[in-house]
């Protein structure tokens, strides 16, 4: 569905990405685990148009990607949960999930994003800027589901939140997966990834260095230690 082929991004003069290959199929959730600064949030960005230069191929359902500006990939449905969730706080619950909806309809609309999220139900009304860091993580997805993608990119979904709260967002991951929801989704926290991911991928300075079953991994630690500088 997805599926990245030597992709090389750069920032001006600057190479990040050294000739990536990724694939997420369709219905496959795909996590893609590194460290800081290695380059997770510029594949996402290279995928979806923010990323001036890009080489290489980024195809999305057979088609090249190149060129092509955010919205009109955006529109070809690519949805995002951007890092930091960037909802907005000065509007409601209710208005953070339909400002950018696609009208056009589909699967997803308010209601049936109400009856999955039943927590955004009870804060429909509520300032999204009022909602604790979980709730505007799960509404910065809803946000993204009311566009009707066919593939969701989420950039650190969990990223400081409690443990709670990651487990109910890694909740609603495993809600999505099985409505068939194909999800390319970055993390730092490896377990939070391995108990949703089909296949898995770790980048280290911009190349992918590790790439396999959820399960290989599960069983060879060491590699994620090294890459990941996790301790033992
Ligand atoms: N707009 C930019 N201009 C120049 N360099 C950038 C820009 N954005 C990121 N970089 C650099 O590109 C490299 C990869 O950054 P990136 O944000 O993709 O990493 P990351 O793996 O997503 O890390 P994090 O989890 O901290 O977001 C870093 O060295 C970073 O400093």
């Amino acid at each position: 569905m997805l599926s990245l082929k030597e992709v090389n991004s750069y920032y001006g003069a600057s190479h990040v990405l050294h000739g990536v290959d990724l694939e997420v199929k369709k219905g496959e959730v795909v996590a893609l685990l590194g460290r800081n600064g290695m380059g997770k949030t510029t594949m996402i960005h290279s995928i979806i148009g923010f990323v001036k230069k890009v080489q290489g191929e980024v195809l999305f359902e057979g088609q090249n990607m190149a060129g092509l500006q955010s919205h009109q990939i955006a529109r070809k449905g690519i949805g995002i949960v951007p890092q930091g969730r960037r909802i907005f706080p000065n509007l409601t619950v209710t208005e953070n999930l339909t400002v950018f909806a696609n009208m056009k309809g589909g699967e997803w609309d308010l209601e049936r994003i109400f009856t999955c999220f039943p927590r955004l139900k009870e804060r429909e009304k509520s300032h999204a800027g009022n909602l604790s860091g979980g709730e505007q993580s799960m509404l910065s997805i809803g946000r993204a589901l009311m566009r009707n993608p066919k593939i969701l990119l989420l950039d650190e979904p969990t990223e400081g939140l409690s443990p709670l709260m990651v487990g109910e967002v890694m909740d609603v991951l495993l809600m999505l997966k099985e409505t068939g929801m194909s999800m390319l989704l970055v993390e730092q926290n490896i377990s939070t990834a391995l108990s949703v991911a089909d296949d898995v991928y770790i980048i280290s300075k911009g190349k992918v260095v590790y790439h396999d079953h959820p399960e290989k991994l599960k069983n060879n630690m060491d590699i994620a230690y090294q890459h990941l500088a996790l301790s033992s």
